[in-house]
């Protein structure tokens, strides 16, 4: 049975309700959601295998996601960097960035650099609210996480890919195939052209929201944040 897809702009209405009638704050929200990329992380790239990981931090929630991913990591072991060129001044990004310092955990600057000795990538640098072409400075990002040999890893989205349609035809992000995605509270419809591994996560949604916005919670087992699902969103 394949997973039911959020558009971009439902998966917009869906976060929305859960601040309102959901009674979440966004912090919280985030706390969760990056927390559930810890564990996606710690799931397919066990410290074993390496405890570099440089985080690619866009200017959105999706970036927020992987800072809070960032300080999950660095309590659980891991050796954390972090490339966030665009830096809101945001109450909340500004705090997420501060317990990142207070970790000391780097901040770099040369992205493409950066890369070369890492262990694995967190892309969280664009989610659902991506739309266009990508703009200054993240293409060169985008093409060096499509070269790069180091495991991938995608937070709700691969930056660059059309939330609708998938990868674009040509230029930037064309070539761009990670490795492995994690979905946040579900799939959206460019999960049909991924072929690497697929996780759910996100559990805080209550029964009645997902019946609202006609998704299925996926069937999380203990204390898991994270649920793996199959190539192009089918049930394992
Ligand atoms: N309910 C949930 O599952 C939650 C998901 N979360 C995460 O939030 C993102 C969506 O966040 P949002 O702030 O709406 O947008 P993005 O981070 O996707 O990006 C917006 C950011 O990017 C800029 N931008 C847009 N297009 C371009 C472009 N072509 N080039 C350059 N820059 C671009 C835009 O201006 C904004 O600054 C979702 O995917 C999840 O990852 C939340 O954490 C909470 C719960
Ligand atoms: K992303």
């Amino acid at each position: 049975m394949a997973l039911k897809t959020l558009s971009a702009k439902t998966a917009a209405a869906l976060d929305k309700e859960l601040m309102s009638t959901g009674a979440f704050s966004l912090d919280q929200l985030m706390e969760l959601a990056g927390l559930s990329v810890s564990q996606v992380v710690y799931r397919v790239h066990p410290l074993n295998r390496g405890k570099r990981v440089l985080v690619a931090v866009g200017p959105g929630n999706n970036g927020g996601d992987g800072l809070v991913a960032a300080r999950h990591l660095c309590q659980y072991g891991y050796q954390p960097s972090v490339y966030y060129p665009k830096r809101p001044k945001n109450d909340l990004y500004m705090r997420l960035a501060k317990q990142l310092e207070a970790l000391d955990v780097p901040f770099v600057d040369d992205f493409p650099t950066a890369l070369q000795s890492t262990d694995h990538v967190i892309d969280a640098i664009f989610g659902f609210s991506f739309s266009g072409e990508v703009r200054e400075p993240f293409p060169a990002v985008i093409q060096a996480m499509a070269e790069t040999k180091v495991p991938v890893t995608s937070v709700d989205a691969p930056s660059s890919w059309d939330i609708e349609a998938g990868p674009p035809e040509s230029g930037v992000g064309s070539s761009f195939h990670p490795d492995v995605l994690i979905s946040l509270t579900a799939p959206k419809p460019l999960v049909k052209h991924f072929r690497g591994r697929h996780f759910i996560g996100g559990r805080f949604v209550a029964p009645g929201i997902a019946k609202k916005y006609d998704f299925d919670i996926p069937a999380y087992e203990g204390i898991d944040q994270i649920v793996e699902v199959g190539p192009e969103g089918l049930k394992l």
